[in-house]
Order: C-alpha cells, then sequence, then structure tokens
C-alpha cells in the first residue's frame, strides 16, 4: 500500500515518521509549493521484496496550518507523485471534545466533516449540502477506520472511531463548543485541515481518513492545559501499529 500522510507542520510530521518502524527518511521531493515530501520504504514491504526497487511506501507531507493549505499541499503532492497513492492520511494534533476524547488520546474519523462550511442564519446554520450546492461531508471506508483504530488500541492508547470536525478558527468558547456539539453530538475532535486533505484525495480518487492526537480540550481557550508534547508522542505511538500492520498490505 502506497501512503500519503499530510500534516499541518514539522513537529507533527516529525511524530509521524518517528512512528514508522523500522524505516528512515530515504528519499525528499520537492513540491512547486516549496514543500517537501519525505518518503519511507518500510522494512520488508512487499513491492519493494517485488521489484528489487527502493519504491517508497509511505510518503509524509507537512503542508501549513488551515483546510486550504491543506488542501493545497495535498493536491500538489497527488499530482506530481511519481506512483499512485492508496490512501491518503490527514494527521495532526487537534482539540478533543470532552469527555469522549481526553488529552493523549487519539481519535479516528468515521467521517470527515468541514464544520463551518455553510451559512449563518437567523434561524441556525445551514451547511452547504442544504443551500444547494457543495459537501461538507467525507466519509472513509468503514472498514478501514475500524482496522485503524483496533491497530490503534493496540498500543494501549484510548482511541475513538468519531467525527473528526475541520474548523477553520480554533473553538474558544462554550458557546462555540456547544454550538457545534449540538451540530454533531458524536463529534470526537476537531482540527483545521483534515476536510481540505479529504478534498483532494477526493479529487483523485484515493480514500483518505483523518488521525487526530488530542493536545487540549475543545472549550473555553485554556493555553496552560494544552499537552502538545504528549499528543506527539501518541502520534507518534500510534503510527507504529498502522506502519507494520496496515499500510505493509497491497
Ligand atoms: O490560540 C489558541 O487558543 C489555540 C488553541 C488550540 C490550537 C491552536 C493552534 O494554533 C494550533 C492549530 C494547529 O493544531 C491543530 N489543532 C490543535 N488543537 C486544535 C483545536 O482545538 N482546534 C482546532 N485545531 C487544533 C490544528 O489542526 C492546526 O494545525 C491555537
Amino acid at each position: 500500500m502506497r501512503v500519503l500522510v499530510v500534516t499541518a507542520v514539522a513537529a507533527e510530521a516529525h511524530s509521524v515518521a518517528g512512528g514508522l518502524v523500522g524505516c528512515a527518511a530515504r528519499s525528499s521531493r520537492p513540491l512547486p509549493s516549496g514543500h517537501t515530501v519525505t518518503s519511507h520504504l518500510l522494512a520488508g514491504h512487499a513491492l519493494a521484496r517485488l521489484t528489487g526497487s527502493a519504491a517508497p511506501a509511505v510518503d509524509v507531507l507537512a503542508a501549513g496550518v488551515g483546510p486550504a493549505a491543506a488542501a493545497v499541499g495535498a493536491a500538489t503532492a497527488l499530482a506530481t507523485a511519481p506512483y499512485p497513492y492508496d490512501l491518503v492520511v490527514a494527521a495532526g494534533i487537534g482539540g478533543g471534545f470532552a469527555p469522549r476524547a481526553p488529552l493523549g488520546s487519539l481519535v479516528v474519523s468515521d467521517s470527515i466533516v468541514a464544520a463551518d462550511l455553510g451559512a449563518d442564519t437567523p434561524d441556525g446554520y445551514l451547511p452547504v449540502e442544504e443551500l444547494g450546492f457543495g459537501r461538507s461531508v467525507h466519509t472513509p471506508p468503514a472498514a478501514l477506520t475500524a482496522r485503524l483504530a483496533e491497530a490503534v488500541r493496540g498500543t494501549g492508547l484510548p482511541c475513538l472511531l468519531a467525527p473528526v470536525l475541520t474548523v477553520s478558527t480554533v473553538t474558544g468558547t462554550a458557546a462555540r463548543t456547544a454550538e457545534l456539539t449540538a451540530r454533531h453530538p458524536r463529534a470526537g475532535a476537531e482540527g483545521m485541515e483534515g476536510f481540505g486533505v479529504a478534498e483532494a484525495a477526493a479529487a483523485h480518487g484515493v480514500p483518505a481518513v483523518e488521525i487526530r492526537a488530542v493536545s487540549n480540550t475543545v472549550g473555553p481557550r485554556d493555553r496552560a492545559a494544552w499537552r502538545i508534547g504528549e499528543a506527539l508522542d501518541a502520534l507518534r505511538t500510534a503510527f507504529e501499529p498502522l506502519s507494520t500492520r496496515i499500510f505493509r498490505e497491497e
């Protein structure tokens, strides 16, 4: 399986790469945007065994913060890759919805939702579907997300299979948290890139999934409570079983 992992920032990309068991960076491919895709060959990867080539199995890209940067980075990587990808993963730290997704836990997306892609009206929020154009939800393959979540749980880390919201503005008030929770009662996490990555993947006919390691709780802003280091460690741990099990499949 060839996998493109898209993070926002380099620290997240390093955590992902650090979790890819038994491999180091093999090559890097600069994109016209100035970003770099770093390629990793998983040890014993079946494709490499078959071809004898150093074909990369997992490519990691730090594309920038926000859905637009993520979409541009992912789309450019997909369009310029010398081989087709089988899966795109949006990965990074994120806000967790309490009590479902505590600090340091993981959330695997059973849907990737653009939570602010719509219209505000006196009668409430309308998603783009109700405005008559576009889409605000991508649904990853259920069998794949179940296996990803199960693999992550095997590390001992709590892992929720739930909707992951994409927002352009980090939630920082109780009122906004309540609004999002009312609209998405099962939401596990929010981030700022997943929907952009999923749109790019969909344009290339490749399935996409999002994985968030919870660094902070969605709610009133409290910088002292952020656990970014813990979340980056959890992200690294989560990618270990993905690289030893799921990504090795043909
Ligand atoms: O200044 C703040 O209050 C604040 C709170 C949380 C996160 C930020 C960021 O600038 C990080 C954005 C970056 O990290 C992801 N992320 C992490 N936590 C959240 C969150 O609670 N809501 C949305 N995104 C989050 C995000 O994907 C970005 O890549 C600032």
